[in-house]
C-alpha cells in the first residue's frame, strides 16, 4: 500500500504534518507492506530534506498512492480520482466554503476520511489538536495579562522552537495573587492544565475561589457544565441531560464573573445552550473579569466580547463593555482584553505534529493498513464509493446544492 503526504495548500500555510520524517520511518517498520512518500513543501515546520535524510522518498506526482494524508482542506483542483484521503474536510457542519470541496470528493469517487469524526467503539473522538491550543491558548491568556499591566513580555507562542521552550518562558513569570477561571474539561482544557500546573498556581474548589476574594497567591479553578449551568425548572444539573435538552438550562456563572480576573474558555458550547454572560453584565462595575482567553472562539457565540477571531500574527484586541464595540490592544485598562486565535495549534507546529502523528500511528492506523475490525474508518467515512455514508446522508441536500 502507498501512501502519500499532501502538501497543505490553505492560505495562510499551514505547517504541521500528518506525520514527522521519524513517524515516516516507524510507520515503515510497523506496517511493512506500507510505503511513504512525500510531495515536496517549502512551508512544513518539517523541511523536506529531513524526510530525504530520514530515506522518505520526496515525489511532486501521488497518482500511484492509494491513501493520500493531509492536515487541513485539500485544494479542489488537486484531488486525485479514486483514492482514500484522510484531513480536516470541515464540511459536517454544512460550512458553505466546503461545499465544492464535498461536491468535488464526491464526482471524484473519493472515500473521505476526516479525522475530526474519528471515534473509538464509544464514540469518543480519538485524534485532534486539542491539547495543543489548550498549551498555545493558556500561554497566549498569560501573555495578555502580561501585556496589559506591564507586568511581563512573553515571546510570543510561534517564535518559541518549542513546547519546552514555551515553557521555559513561563518559569520567568511573577504572576500577582490574581483569580483564573477554567471551562471544561475535555483536550483543550486538559491542555490549559498542565500549563496551570507547570506555573503551580493553586488549584481550588468553585466554592473556596468564590469565598476568596483576596487569595495570597494566584489561584484558579475549573468549571464543568454543572458549575455555570443550571435547569430553568429548578431540577438538580444532570450531564446528560443538558447535553441532550441545552434549551432547559439557563446560565449559573454570574458569580464567576465578579470574582475572577482572567477567563480561559476551554468548554465546547451547543449554540441552544446559555452563554456564560451577556454585554450587559459586562457593563456593571462589578464584572471583574479583565483578560479573556477564548479558546473556544465561537464567534458571537458564549462570550460576547468574541466578536472576531484574532490571527498568530495579531492575536490580541480590546472589547469595550460600555459601547460594545473593539479596540486596540490593551488600549484602555477598563477594556476587556481578549485573545481569540482559532488555529492556536499552528503556533507550536512541530509538537502539534509530533503528537497528531503518534495518535494516528497508535489508533488509526491499525484499523486503516490492517482490518477495521471495530469500525474506525468506516464511521469516519464520509464519502465512499461516489455517495455519502449512511452516517453522513444528512449532508446530501447540501451537497446538492439546496
Ligand atoms: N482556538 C483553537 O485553535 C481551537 C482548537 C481546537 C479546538 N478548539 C475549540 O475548543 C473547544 C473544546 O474542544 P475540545 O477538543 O476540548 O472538545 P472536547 O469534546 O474534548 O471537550 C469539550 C468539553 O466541553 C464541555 N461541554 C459543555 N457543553 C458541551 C456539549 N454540549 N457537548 C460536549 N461537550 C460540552 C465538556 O466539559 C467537555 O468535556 C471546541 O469548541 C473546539 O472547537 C479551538
Amino acid at each position: 500500500m502507498k501512501v502519500g503526504i499532501l502538501r497543505e495548500g490553505k492560505t495562510p500555510p499551514d505547517k504541521r504534518v500528518p506525520l514527522t520524517p521519524q513517524q515516516c520511518v516507524e510507520v515503515q517498520q510497523t506496517f511493512p507492506h506500507v510505503s511513504i512518500v512525500v510531495q515536496p513543501s517549502p512551508i512544513r515546520s518539517y523541511k523536506d530534506e529531513e524526510y530525504s535524510a530520514s530515506g522518505i522518498a520526496l515525489k511532486e506526482d501521488l497518482s500511484d498512492c492509494d491513501v493520500l494524508l493531509g492536515v487541513k482542506e485539500v485544494r479542489i483542483g488537486d484531488f486525485l480520482p479514486g483514492k482514500i484521503y484522510l484531513f480536516f474536510s470541515h464540511t459536517i457542519k454544512k460550512q458553505a466554503y466546503n461545499r465544492k470541496l464535498l461536491q468535488t470528493v464526491l464526482a471524484k469517487n473519493i472515500q473521505l476520511v476526516d479525522y475530526e469524526v474519528l471515534t473509538d467503539k464509544e464514540g469518543f473522538r480519538i485524534i485532534g489538536f486539542g491539547r495543543f491550543a489548550g498549551l498555545v491558548g493558556a500561554y497566549n491568556g498569560f501573555r495578555a495579562f502580561g501585556l496589559k499591566y506591564d507586568l511581563f513580555n512573553l515571546k510570543p507562542a510561534h517564535e518559541c522552537e518549542d513546547l519546552e521552550e514555551m515553557l521555559q518562558h513561563l518559569d520567568e513569570v511573577k504572576l500577582p495573587p490574581i483569580k483564573i477561571a477554567l471551562t471544561g474539561d475535555g483536550r483543550v482544557a486538559h491542555g490549559v492544565l498542565e500549563i496551570l500546573n507547570h506555573m503551580n498556581i493553586m488549584r481550588v474548589s468553585p466554592e473556596a475561589y468564590l469565598n476568596d476574594e483576596e487569595p495570597e497567591q494566584a489561584i484558579y479553578v475549573q468549571l464543568l457544565p454543572g458549575n455555570y449551568a443550571k435547569r430553568i425548572d429548578g431540577e438538580p444539573f444532570d450531564l446528560l441531560h443538558f447535553f441532550n435538552n441545552p434549551t432547559m438550562y439557563e446560565n449559573s456563572f454570574h458569580p464567576f464573573t465578579q470574582a475572577t480576573d482572567m477567563l480561559i474558555a476551554s468548554a465546547y458550547w451547543d449554540p441552544k445552550s446559555p452563554v456564560l454572560f451577556t454585554a450587559d453584565e459586562m457593563k456593571n462595575d462589578n464584572f471583574r473579569i479583565a483578560v479573556i482567553s477564548d479558546i473556544t472562539c465561537d464567534i458571537e457565540g458564549s462570550i460576547p466580547s468574541t466578536k472576531r477571531a484574532a490571527t498568530i500574527a495579531d492575536p490580541f484586541y480590546d472589547y469595550n463593555p460600555q459601547s460594545g464595540e473593539l479596540e486596540e490592544a490593551f488600549s484602555n485598562p477598563n477594556n476587556v482584553s481578549v485573545q481569540a486565535v482559532d488555529n492556536l495549534p499552528c503556533e507550536l507546529p512541530k509538537d502539534a505534529s509530533l503528537d497528531f502523528g503518534r495518535n494516528l500511528i497508535e489508533k488509526v492506523f491499525p484499523s486503516l493498513f490492517g482490518d477495521d475490525t471495530d469500525g474506525i474508518i468506516q464511521r469516519a467515512s464520509i464519502t465512499k464509493d461516489g455517495a455519502l455514508t449512511e452516517k453522513f446522508s444528512y449532508l446530501q441536500d447540501f451537497a446538492d446544492g439546496k
